[in-house]
């Protein structure tokens, strides 16, 4: 199901607002509930206003989709971009769990992430994912070394490191049954490029060469504005 709104602060708001009622379901029954949010250039206003939405934060924990291997200094980090645009207002409270821990590499950092993933409240009481114009979802990247086996986990294992020509940098991400568990799962895409983008990915072809085919199947949410 596609949702088309005029504008990006149209858009922004009726995430952020379904983000929080389904935040809110998950704390209505339980004693926690976590949310996963991509990184990326398009979630800065859903971050903003999903901020300033009255919830009991301090039982929310926050993570990542997936992480670009760096410090939380460099402006690729999308760790950073989560603590100067979501956990503001009055999502200060959250509890943040990054995906990246200053090891290395992603290979030698995700047994202490695994560990720390564990402790996590699962499933996910909303996960939100974006898009790249080469197909790519959360860090399932077209020509990844471990794209079979994000897609295809074993049981035990809920994250995966990626290394991809189009990835910029070494990366980890959460797998897709993880995500694809969430009780509320959306896509959130704007412009007129991605829109040609998700149609090509609507039409038959292999996953490899989209990997957010494989996201599709579990019928996201999905946001666009132009
Ligand atoms: O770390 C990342 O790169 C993301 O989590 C990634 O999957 C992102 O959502 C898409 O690449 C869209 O990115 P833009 O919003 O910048 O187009």
């Amino acid at each position: 199901m596609i949702q088309r709104f005029e504008d990006r602060a149209a858009l922004a708001s009726a995430l952020a607002r379904d983000v929080a009622a389904a935040l809110k379901s998950g704390l209505d029954a339980q004693s926690a509930a976590s949310l996963a949010v991509s990184g990326g250039s398009t979630p800065k206003l859903f971050f903003e206003a999903l901020s300033k939405i009255s919830l009991d934060w301090a039982r929310v924990t926050v993570t990542l989709v997936d992480e670009r291997w760096l410090d939380e200094d460099s402006p690729r980090s999308n760790a950073a971009l989560v603590r100067q645009h979501l956990l503001i207002n009055k999502a200060a409270s959250a509890r943040f769990l990054p995906l990246y821990n200053g090891a290395d590499t992603p290979e030698a950092g995700r047994p202490a992430l695994e560990a720390a993933v564990a402790a996590l409240h699962l499933p996910f009481a909303a996960a939100i994912l974006g898009m790249g114009e080469d197909g790519h979802t959360a860090s399932f990247f077209p020509g990844g070394d471990n794209l079979a086996s994000a897609l295809a986990p074993t049981p035990e294992q809920k994250l995966e490191t990626m290394h991809a020509p189009g990835a910029g940098e070494p990366r980890i991400t959460f797998t897709l049954p993880v995500l694809a568990a969430s009780d509320f799962l959306a896509l959130h895409i704007e412009g007129a490029r991605k829109q040609e983008i998700l149609d090509q990915a609507l039409s038959h072809g292999p996953d490899e060469a989209m990997p957010i085919r494989a996201v599709l199947r579990y019928n996201p949410k999905i946001y666009w504005c132009p």
